[in-house]
């Protein structure tokens, strides 16, 4: 398996350069270069099988020769050995025709446990085989960061910064990422939003130099092996529910749009996903581009759901990619146009098709928190934010939809008790954190303010990284 980049002048590569590389060196985004098929006997040889043993099958042909013998299995093994829950990612059926899938049962709370705690065993393997250190570099709204730096914290052959927006993450996320206590662990609070992040990021790794000099990783979406990992649950949840036999579809609150990407590699892959149902919040730029096929970058608002407070949603660019028959070209021309102008329109030739896969449904805070509330009074259930604008949009989805009878699973992004305000606001419920997490209130934080400055930023990481200095 070759991965290429979506704009088309960065050198073909196999999974351990796609997974180190991060971000492509033309700007682009890694994308397998053929979808392996999934057949319909291969999807009925899953069915009962542990998560583990499928994440194994999934993940193989995209993996090809690298982790060979037991090594990828060995770090999946280890991934999911620290999740709370054995299934990793349980279905709990709220009706008729709607699941809820579970997917913060990991260290960290969120769904970002499941591809990032396998990021860090597969770093660490292939790091080690190699006799190389990578400085991981990431921008996080709330989760992806508290979730890399718990699954790369301690290990030798990575330093790893993460860049937060200043006061727009929750209490609970941001204690999870500075109460960390390990000597290669960074926490950068910057003044600007989470797309002012994400775009310094960008930035360290289209400054060739600078990358070169720390090995730069990423640890975001960015990365073709998170997206990878998310796409195990989509097949599962699927299997669970009759596949191939029976068509299902899934709702996922989005921001970078990472995790219903993965829901589209799924379904180009043979998985028989009728629809992908985009849950936004206020910044619901994601909601316009599936209605009109425009998109129009506004102004980053918080929001009660704020890891969904993104506007430019990086992976989108991936779908893209397809939209533009895979002419990495006139993509690159078309997201360089959409910086300068902050406009972009859809080529027509294959929206069609888009238009039946993605429904987007977008709500404000006070109808996500009618929707937290409606899902408590209905089932006793809490619920984060997040993952009741995903219900939301499952139920805007099936109340619009002409045939209603194909299944939705619902993805639950995050434990309600990493957003105990805006759920006791919804449900007069205060949630309590997990055990494991009881000192995270009282313990000591370590950060660092930084202005959105690129220069200031790699001064910083040069400063502290183990590989500024020797190189
Ligand atoms: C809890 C939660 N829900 C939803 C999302 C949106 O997911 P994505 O960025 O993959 O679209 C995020 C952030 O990524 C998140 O942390
Ligand atoms: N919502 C995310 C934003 C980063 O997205 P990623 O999937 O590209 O890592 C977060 O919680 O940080």
């Amino acid at each position: 398996m070759r991965y290429i980049s979506t704009r088309g002048q960065a050198p073909r590569l196999g999974f351990e350069e796609a997974l180190l590389t991060g971000l492509a060196r033309d700007g682009g985004l890694y994308v397998p270069e053929t979808w392996p098929q999934l057949g319909k006997a291969a999807q009925a040889r899953l069915a009962g099988q542990p998560y583990g043993a499928v994440a194994a099958q999934v993940m193989r042909p995209f993996v090809g020769r690298s982790l060979a013998g037991k090594a990828l299995q060995g770090a999946i093994a280890e991934a999911y050995g620290t999740f709370r829950h054995q299934a990793v990612a349980p279905l709990v059926q709220i009706d008729e025709g709607l699941w809820l899938m579970e997917l913060f049962h990991g260290p960290t709370l969120a769904f970002k446990d499941v591809a990032l705690q396998l990021l860090g065993q597969l770093y660490d393997r292939v790091l080690k085989a190699r006799g190389e250190r990578i400085t991981v570099i990431g921008a996080t709204s709330g989760d992806t960061g508290s979730a890399a730096l718990e699954a790369c914290r301690d290990r030798a052959a990575i330093d790893i910064f993460i860049l937060h927006p200043k006061g727009r993450v929750s209490e609970v996320q941001r204690r999870q990422m500075t109460t960390i206590d390990a000597a290669n662990v960074h926490n950068i609070a910057i003044d600007g939003s989470f797309d002012d992040c994400q775009d310094l990021v960008k930035a360290m790794f289209n400054d060739q130099a600078f990358r070169d000099r720390v090995n730069m990783a990423a640890v975001n979406s960015i990365n073709w092996a998170r997206v990878l990992a998310q796409v195990v649950y989509y097949v599962t949840g699927a299997i669970a529910l009759g596949a191939p036999h029976r068509a299902v579809s899934f709702a996922v609150p989005s921001g970078n749009f990472g995790n219903v990407y993965a829901g589209y590699a799924a379904k180009s892959m043979g998985l028989p996903i009728e629809r992908l149902i985009v849950g936004s919040n206020r910044n619901d730029i994601l909601t316009r581009f599936f209605s009109s096929g425009a998109m129009k970058i506004t102004r980053v608002t918080p929001s009660l759901s704020p890891s969904m407070d993104i506007q430019v949603s990086s992976n989108l660019e991936r779908l893209l990619f397809d939209l533009f028959d895979r002419k990495g070209e006139k993509l690159a021309a078309a997201m360089q146009e959409f910086r300068r102008s902050g406009h972009f329109t859809a080529p027509q030739r294959h929206w069609g098709r888009v238009a039946k896969t993605f429904h987007a449904h977008r709500l404000d805070d006070r109808q996500t928190l009618a929707a937290m509330r409606d899902v408590h009074r209905r089932t006793g259930m809490l619920v984060d934010p997040h993952s009741a604008i995903g219900l939301a949009a499952a139920l805007d989805a099936r109340r619009s939809a002409a045939k209603s009878a194909t299944p939705i699973i619902s993805l639950a992004t995050a434990h309600p008790a990493k957003f105990p305000d805006a759920v006791e606001q919804a449900t007069g419920i205060r949630p309590a954190l997990p055990s494991h997490l009881a000192h995270l209130m009282s313990a000591r934080e370590r950060l660092t303010d930084l202005p959105n400055d690129l220069a200031r930023v790699q001064d910083f990481v040069l400063a502290n990284t183990r590989l500024g200095h020797n190189r």
